[in-house]
C-alpha cells in the first residue's frame, strides 16, 4: 500500500499514553501525540500547564510516571544519538564565575558537551563563526559567558544548539529576554530552517502571534492545558514524490 500524506515521514517523537505527576498531582495525563520528520510543532499553555515537564521527559531528564516516549524509533532510555537533537532549556542563567568564553560554549555544541575546551579544526571553527553570526554574538565571542545578560546568554545557547544542524531542535521559550530585533531574526531563521532545510522543531512559546501566523489558528491536539499547533513542510509535494518513487521502484 502506498504511504498517505499523513504517514510518509518518519516519526521523530512518539508519545504513547504519556502521564507525569509530581507527588501524586497530575501534570500530563494520557497524552498521545507524534511529531513527524519536518513538522514544526508549537506548544502553548498557561504557566504551570506542564510544557517544560513534557520537554524534560522528551530529552530524558524526567521519567514518565506512565506511558512511553520514543525518539527516532528508540525508547528514550535507550536512545544514544543525542547529537541529532539540539535542546535549549528555559532560563539558562549561569553562575557569573563560569569560566568559558562565548566561543568555547558555542563550540562545545559540536561535541555534545563532552569537552568544552577541546581543540577544533578549521571546518568546525567555520561552523562556530557561522552560528555566532546568525545569533549576532560575534562581537562578544571572547567574553566570559557568565558575565553576559540573560538575553545574551540565551543567544549563546541558541547558537550552541544550531551549530550541528540538528535533525530535531527542541526549544523551551527560546526568545524570552531577547530584544525584538534578534527575536524577529531568530523566528525568520527557524521558519527558514523548517521550510527550506526540513528541520523538525518542537518549541514551547508564549508568542501566540508567531504561533498563529506560522502554524495556524487551531491546535491539532490538546492535553489538559497544553495545546499543540503544527505545520508540516512541503507535505503534499514531498509525499507525491515519495508515492511516485514507490510506484517506480
Ligand atoms: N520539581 C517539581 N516539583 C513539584 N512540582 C513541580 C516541579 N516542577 C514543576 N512543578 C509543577 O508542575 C506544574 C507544571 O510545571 P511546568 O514547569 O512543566 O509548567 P510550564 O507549562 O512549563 O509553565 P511555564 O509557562 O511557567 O514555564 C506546575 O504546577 C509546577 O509548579
Amino acid at each position: 500500500m502506498l504511504p498517505t500524506s499523513a504517514d510518509c515521514h518518519q516519526h521523530i517523537i512518539e508519545m504513547d499514553n504519556l502521564s507525569f505527576n509530581y507527588g501524586g498531582r497530575d501534570v500530563i495525563r494520557d497524552l498521545n501525540y507524534q511529531v513527524r520528520e519536518r513538522d514544526f510543532v508549537g506548544v502553548i499553555g498557561a504557566n504551570g500547564a506542564g510544557k517544560t515537564t513534557l520537554l524534560r521527559m522528551i530529552v530524558g531528564l524526567l521519567t514518565p510516571t506512565a506511558g512511553e516516549i520514543r525518539l527516532f524509533g528508540q525508547p528514550v532510555r535507550r536512545f544514544k544519538d543525542w547529537e541529532r537533537i539540539g535542546y535549549v532549556p528555559q532560563k539558562n542563567a549561569l553562575n557569573p564565575l563560569f569560566p568559558a568564553t562565548v566561543r568555547e560554549v558555542v563550540q562545545s555544541g559540536l561535541y555534545n558537551n563532552k569537552s568544552l575546551l577541546r581543540r577544533v579544526g578549521r571546518a568546525e571553527q567555520r561552523k562556530c563563526e557561522d552560528a555566532m553570526e546568525v545569533m549576532r554574538i560575534t562581537s562578544i565571542a571572547n567574553s566570559r559567558v557568565g558575565e553576559l545578560s540573560g538575553g545574551q546568554q540565551q543567544r549563546v545557547f541558541l547558537a550552541r544548539a544550531l551549530i550541528n544542524h540538528p535533525d530535531l531542535l527542541i526549544l523551551d521559550e527560546p526568545t524570552v529576554g531577547i530584544d525584538a530585533e534578534t527575536q524577529k531574526g531568530f523566528f525568520e531563521l527557524i521558519t527558514h530552517m523548517h521550510a527550506h532545510h526540513h528541520m523538525t522543531l518542537l518549541m514551547v512559546s508564549h508568542d501566540l502571534d508567531m504561533i498563529h501566523d506560522y502554524l495556524g489558528p487551531e491546535p491539532v491536539q490538546k492535553c489538559g492545558g497544553v495545546h499543540f499547533y503544527s505545520r508540516h513542510s512541503h507535505e503534499a509535494q514531498d509525499c507525491a514524490e515519495d508515492n511516485l518513487r514507490h510506484t517506480l521502484i
